[in-house]
C-alpha cells in the first residue's frame, strides 16, 4: 500500500525528483525478473517470456527525505529489439547493465554492452554492473572476481544479485535513485555522495565463498 501513489505524503516540487532508469544486458539474464523483486517483492518463476521491445514500470523511493520517482525501462535483449532500445538510451539518467553469473556468454558480452553504451548512452550516464542469478550457486560459471574485475577496469561499481532470493536488488535500485538524486539537488552543507563507498559498505555477499 506504501507505493501506491495516494499514499504518498504531498511534498513540494522542489523536493521531488523523476528519473529515468534502464535495465540492458542479453536475453534471459533476468532484467525483467529482476524489476519485477523491486517493484513488486515477488518472483516470477516458470516459463521465460522474452521482452518485446521496451516496458516500463514506475516507483517512488524516499532518498534522503527527497521523493525520488524512478522510471524504470526493461529493454528486450534479443539482438532484433537493438534499433528500438537504441532510441531511449539519450534519456537514461542510470544504466543497469546485467550479465547472468550462470551463463558465460553472457558476460563475454559485457564489453560489448559497454560498447554500445558509451556510443548511445549520455557521457554522465550512473552505470552499474549487476551479475544476476547468485543463488544458482551449481550452476554459477562466473566468479564474483571476475566480475569485481572487470568492473574495476571500467571504473563501474558492482555487486551480484538475485532476482529469485531478492539479495541486493532494492541496494542496487536505492544506490541509483541516491547518486541521481544527490546530482541533481544539493542540499547545504550536505557531504558529496560517494557511489563507490556507498556500494562496498552496503553490499551483500551471496553467503557461498566470502562474507
Ligand atoms: N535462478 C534464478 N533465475 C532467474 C533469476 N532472474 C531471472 N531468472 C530466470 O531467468 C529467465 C529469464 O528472466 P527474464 O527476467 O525474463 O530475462 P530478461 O533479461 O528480461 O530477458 P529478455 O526480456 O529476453 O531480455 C526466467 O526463466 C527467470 O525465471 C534469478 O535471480 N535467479
Amino acid at each position: 500500500a506504501e507505493c501506491t501513489p495516494g499514499a504518498l505524503t504531498p511534498l513540494p516540487p522542489s523536493l521531488r525528483v523523476s528519473l529515468q532508469v534502464m535495465l540492458v544486458g542479453d536475453s534471459g539474464v533476468g532484467k525483467t525478473c529482476l524489476l519485477v523483486r523491486f517493484k513488486d517483492g515477488a518472483f516470477l518463476a516458470g516459463s521465460f517470456i522474452s521482452t518485446v521491445g521496451i516496458d516500463f514500470r514506475n516507483k517512488v523511493l524516499t532518498v534522503d527525505g527527497v521523493k525520488v520517482k524512478l522510471q524504470i525501462w526493461d529493454t528486450a535483449g534479443q539482438e532484433r529489439f537493438r534499433s528500438v532500445t537504441h532510441a531511449y538510451y539519450r534519456d537514461a539518467h542510470a544504466l543497469l547493465l546485467l550479465y547472468d553469473v550462470t551463463n558465460k556468454a553472457s558476460f563475454d558480452n559485457i564489453q560489448a554492452w559497454l560498447t554500445e553504451i558509451h556510443e548511445y548512452a549520455q557521457q554522465d550516464v550512473v552505470l552499474m554492473l549487476l551479475g544476476n542469478k547468485v543463488d544458482s550457486a551449481q550452476d554459477r560459471v562466473v566468479k564474483r572476481e571476475d566480475g569485481e574485475k572487470l568492473a574495476k577496469e571500467y571504473g563501474v561499481p558492482f555487486m551480484e544479485t538475485s532476482a529469485k532470493s531478492g539479495l541486493n536488488v532494492e541496494l542496487a535500485f536505492t544506490a541509483i535513485a541516491k547518486e541521481l538524486k544527490h546530482r541533481s539537488m544539493k542540499l547545504p552543507n550536505e557531504p558529496k555522495f560517494k557511489l563507490h563507498d556507498y556500494v562496498k559498505k552496503e553490499v551483500r555477499g551471496s553467503g557461498c565463498c566470502r562474507s
